[in-house]
């Protein structure tokens, strides 16, 4: 089974595919991130469709990379006989979705074996395979998958295998195309043509931003690299991963479709995008967002399809056996349908923090925050789900309330520093209320706790300064970020909750959470802790694979990633810290960072 870690992702805006350390592609969605796979043998085995190409004697490659800040993978082995290197990539959506594949000789002569094994929807549809004019056809219902290259092909076992020899400076493409399958045979792509498109495309992306992170600069870019991968461009949408079903925990059931859009994970994705200064994906994420949530407020869901679909039901794949496995294997997500009242907190701090970024904003923005804020009004004192999406009992948790906190914050500061209308008096005492209520249930043996009445920990609480609910030197946010080490950690590194203590409906236990672990560098960095802080950071930079990614949780004693990947949660986290320890200073949700280098030259 691939390792998550040994999972290299490229991508064209709409869907991604992830190429594992052998060259092989093992999931791939198409034509969108939510799709049904054509290649899932991620959560199975090569029999649920997989697309190999590496020397004929197979095995782990010696090195890959990207090239530069791109995101076009390669990956060479050395063999016996030479070098050979397999640059991948998709092209930038044109009409249909291509994933290109070029073997390039680097020095002797390498023989070279190709397998091609589509198996649409999950796995389980194997496809009628023909030649049509000079490409093979997969063809099955509502999917075709196009191939092109010069190299031999033949079927085998249900398999279109390809087997040549690649010497020095020669280069042979391989272009693989989705239609509907009731579309003809697409364009031609010229391999070598979207190539150079594609790096300059990315090329030019990066530069479009702006330099942060100092001497981490190199894994924030990569960071942001990947999240605009997350981005679904037509939409501005932002998934929060690739895949589903990448387990909590190995063999358990903790197994979620993650191919959605969060309103929680998409506004910290733009917190991150904004200290880059890439201003143009904000925009079309609050466009994105003006989108999904118009209606009535009553109907506002924490997560929506990146198109702003609502039904998201949860199905399980049966005939999949699971990561490691790990089942079952899920798509659609129940707790789409839960309340979780910190979502709205978290959104109308990332309006707030545009706005204050100088984005300024549609009037029907303004409108949206008041309807939402309203309903708000009537919701905040009822138990919810919290932004763990526990499956227990819905309870008071104190985040939640913080973040409801949150909302009436920015509302009232949105109407004093922006002149912007409403009842800001009213929304200042409901604001003050909240505030009385979790500083009088919310605080147990001097720290703040889970939920009311309750004596568990919970790793959002390190958000506590961070949205200045209250400051980062308040004797009972010293006590909490005492506790949650003392406590809520495994090998240092942070969990969100206690699985086991903590009643969140589900067997079994997880890994440490990256993004707590991120959290909690703030929260020392915030105390003063500045070498623990860096010192924290740093290993969790080495938590990343070889290529800089990061999936949702770490498994602190197999030294393993866990969970689904590449995750955009882990990711930004990467990015705020980053910029703030390099800043040097405590940043808040609602003020840019970044700023401070805001005259700091671009990247060449
Ligand atoms: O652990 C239980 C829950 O796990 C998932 O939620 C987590 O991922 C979300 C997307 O990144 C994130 O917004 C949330 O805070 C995380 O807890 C899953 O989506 C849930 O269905 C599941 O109950």
């Amino acid at each position: 089974m691939t390792a998550i870690e040994d999972l290299a992702v490229i991508g064209d805006l709409q869907t991604a595919a992830l190429v594992d350390a052998e060259g092989s592609v093992v999931w791939l969605c198409l034509p969108r991130f939510d799709s049904p796979a054509c290649f899932a043998a991620l959560l199975d085995t090569d029999a649920a469709g997989h697309w190999r190409i590496a020397p004929a004697d197979g095995g782990r490659c010696t090195r890959r990379r990207y090239r530069g800040d791109t995101l076009v993978l390669e990956t060479e082995w050395e063999t016996p006989d030479g070098t050979v290197r397999v640059v991948d990539h998709m092209p930038l959506r044109g009409r249909y979705p291509d994933v290109v594949r070029i073997v390039e000789g680097v020095t002797g002569e390498v023989a070279v074996r190709g397998e091609l094994a589509v198996r649409f929807d999950y796995g389980r549809v194997v496809p009628w395979v023909r030649r049509v004019g000079d490409r093979w056809q997969a063809l099955a219902g509502p999917d075709a998958l196009w191939l092109s290259t010069p190299a031999p092909l033949e079927g085998r076992d249900r398999t279109t295998v390809s087997e040549f020899t690649v010497r020095a400076g020669e280069r042979v493409p391989f272009v693989l195309t989705w239609t509907p399958g009731h579309h003809d045979a697409p364009p031609e792509v010229d391999a070598e043509r979207a190539l150079g498109e594609t790096v300059a495309a990315w090329e030019r992306w990066v530069a479009d931003g702006r330099a942060v992170g100092g001497r981490w600069a190199g894994a924030v870019t990569r960071s942001l690299v990947t999240l605009r991968a997350l981005t679904h461009a037509p939409t501005g949408g932002i998934v929060a991963a690739v895949t589903t079903s990448l387990p909590e925990q190995p063999g358990g059931p903790r197994n979620w479709d993650y191919r959605y859009s969060w309103l929680r994970d998409s506004t910290y994705t733009l917190q991150a995008l904004l200290a880059a200064g890439h201003t143009e994906e904000a925009q079309a994420w609050r466009r994105w967002l003006l989108r999904a949530v118009a209606g009535d407020p009553a109907d506002l869901q924490i997560m929506y399809g990146v198109d702003g679909t609502r039904r998201l039901p949860e199905a399980e794949l049966d005939w999949l056996a699971g990561w490691e496995g790990s089942r079952p294997v899920r798509t659609g997500n129940a707790a789409a349908a839960q309340l979780q009242l910190d979502v709205v907190g978290e959104v109308l701090d990332g309006l707030h923090l545009a706005r204050a970024a100088g984005l300024g904003a549609p009037e029907e923005a303004w409108d949206l925050q008041c309807a939402l804020l309203d309903h708000l009004e009537g919701q905040w004192q009822q138990p919810d789900s919290g932004l763990w999406e526990q499956r227990g009992e819905p309870r008071h948790f104190v985040h939640s309330k913080v973040m409801a906190w949150v909302a009436f914050d920015r509302m009232v500061r949105g109407a004093r520093e922006h002149g912007l209308p409403g009842p800001v008096e009213h929304w200042a005492r409901v604001r003050d209320t909240i505030r009385a209520e979790v500083l009088e249930h919310g605080v147990h043996d001097g720290h703040l706790v889970q939920s009311y009445g309750s004596t568990e920990l919970d790793a959002a609480l390190l958000l506590v300064p961070r949205v200045g609910f209250l400051p980062a030197d308040d004797p009972r946010v010293v006590a909490t970020v005492e506790a949650v080490q003392r406590d809520l950690t495994r090998d240092g590194l942070v969990l969100r909750y206690r699985p086991d203590s903590s009643g969140d409906g589900l067997p079994g236990t997880e890994g440490v959470f990256l993004a707590c672990s991120f959290w909690l560098v703030d929260a020392l960095h915030g105390a003063g802790r500045r070498d623990e802080a860096e010192a924290l950071f740093e290993r969790l930079l080495g938590c990343a694979s070889d290529l800089g990614l990061l999936s949702e949780e770490w498994d602190p004693d197999a030294g393993r990633q866990l969970g689904n990947t590449p995750q955009a949660f882990s990711h930004f986290a990467l990015v705020v810290t980053a910029v703030q320890l390099d800043e040097g200073r405590h940043a808040r949700s609602d003020h840019p960072v970044g700023a401070a280098r805001a005259g700091a030259p671009r990247l060449p």
